[in-house]
């Protein structure tokens, strides 16, 4: 192909990190750091392992500034997947196979082993330059974020260690964008889980009676249905984005009397239930949500009882909504904007994430952070089939790190310095 000698280095190393097995449910992190501890040795940065959990490594990486006084910035990404059905793809999941076209195929490729390696290649080339950054720069790479992140980022973001690094902005992972314009996210969906349980009468499979538990838990099926269907028609008449309305999810039921084949077909049981997840985006009313789901979903006049596990607030330490400010009054989003487009790159309107990542944690402590995977015209492959990224959109993003960096880690202008700028 036409990329240089140092393009083509950079994507073998994307390929080798691709081939490391840190899928779940066993994610293997020794290797990945390894592996990550290597490249950063061979960049020249400071490396530190932490964890919080036995077997559960947390490598984080630094390259110190010019003035460590400043806050600094940190590049996050998570080091697992999640899991891949092999037979379903048309290259091993774990090969890291390029095809003609230069799709590298891999779990991962995507969701989020590209950034991980695009965030050193970037430090690698500034560093080559003989770039200096102003500020700090941490590169953290976690584990667990697929399962939710509690032994990973927040037990960082929740540590000494992490006071100590003074952060003032984080970058995560974002989403493919499958048009020209790259996606950035300013929040993500907060994540909650529903076990709705009902209680009836036994009885005979052939019986007409009321207040059986399925019958019960079908009625609470048919109301979250209903709701599940109007936050859905939301987005599919376009006056809402996926990430602005509130979903809810069956993901299992579990009811019936089993026998060693199957289930007894002519009883009626007398205990039934489902499980849900919910997300809701920051700005949802989350009481609003609770006494729906104690009056509507699972009410005790109708013999039921629920579980609700919030797995996480809505707001920030201070009472702020959890998401970051994406205008002209946050001086990161400007200089972000700036590095953008310095970098001849379109950024799309700023979105809140459908999906949940470890930015929420660093948000909740007040601190700026932007889910950005820089990815264009690129099918959105996360958790799917086939998953894969072009060579020559990964080295693109290399790029885009190269100007964030420089930008993001050395300015010096204050709020008012640009709006006197905008003044004259
Ligand atoms: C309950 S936190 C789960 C986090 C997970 N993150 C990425 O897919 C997600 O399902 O959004
Ligand atoms: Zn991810
Ligand atoms: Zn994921």
């Amino acid at each position: 192909s036409s990329h240089s000698a140092e393009d083509k280095l950079a994507i073998a190393r994307f390929q080798q990190y691709l081939k490391i097995a840190t899928a779940h449910p066993n994610p293997n992190y020794k290797p990945a750091q390894e592996f990550i501890l290597s490249q950063a040795g061979s960049v020249g940065i400071n490396t530190q392992v932490l964890e919080f959990t036995k077997g559960k490594p947390l490598i984080l990486l630094t390259w110190t500034g010019k003035d460590p006084s400043r806050p600094s910035i940190l590049l996050n990404s998570h080091m697992d997947s999640v899991p891949a059905e092999a037979d379903k793809w048309v290259h091993d999941p774990i090969g890291a196979v390029k095809d003609n076209s230069g799709n590298i195929y891999a779990r991962g490729a995507q969701d989020d082993k590209c950034i991980g390696m695009q965030y050193l290649e970037a430090i690698k080339r500034l560093k080559s330059q003989g770039f200096q950054p102003l500020r700090t720069i941490h590169i953290s790479y976690v584990p667990d974020e697929e399962i939710g992140g509690m032994d990973g980022s927040e037990a960082f973001v929740k540590s000494k260690e992490f006071e100590n690094l003074h952060v003032g902005f984080v970058l995560d992972e974002g989403q493919a964008s499958p048009n020209e314009h790259y996606r950035v996210f300013y929040a993500d969906r907060i994540p909650w889980r529903l076990i709705i349980k009902a209680t009836g009468a036994p009885g005979r499979g052939s019986k007409l009676y009321d207040n059986s538990a399925l019958e019960n838990l079908m009625k609470s099926m048919e109301v979250i249905g209903r709701f599940r269907s109007a936050q859905f028609d939301l987005v599919k008449s376009g006056m809402a984005e996926h990430g602005e309305v509130i979903a809810v999810n069956p993901v299992y039921v579990k009811a019936g009397t089993p026998t060693p084949t199957g289930f007894v077909m002519n009883l009626q049981p007398s205990e039934a239930e489902a499980g849900f997840d919910i997300r809701l985006p920051p700005t949802a009313d989350p009481q609003l949500v609770r006494e729906r789901i104690s009056e509507e979903w699972a009410p005790a006049a109708r013999n039921m009882t629920y579980e609700l596990m919030e797995k996480g607030p809505l707001r920030d330490i201070q009472g702020h909504l959890l998401l970051t400010v994406a205008n002209h009054s946050n001086l990161w989003w400007l200089q972000f904007e700036k590095a953008i487009s310095a970098a001849g790159g379109k950024l799309g309107k700023p979105e809140i994430l459908a999906s949940t990542t470890d930015a929420r944690f660093v948000r909740e402590k007040g601190i700026p952070a932007f889910g950005f995977s820089p990815m264009s015209n690129t099918p959105i492959l996360l958790h799917d089939h086939n998953e894969f990224l072009n060579e020559a959109e990964y080295l693109k993003g290399i790029k885009m790190y190269i100007a964030i960096l420089e930008i993001l880690s050395s300015y010096t202008e204050t709020v008012d310095d640009i709006a006197h700028k905008d003044e004259l």
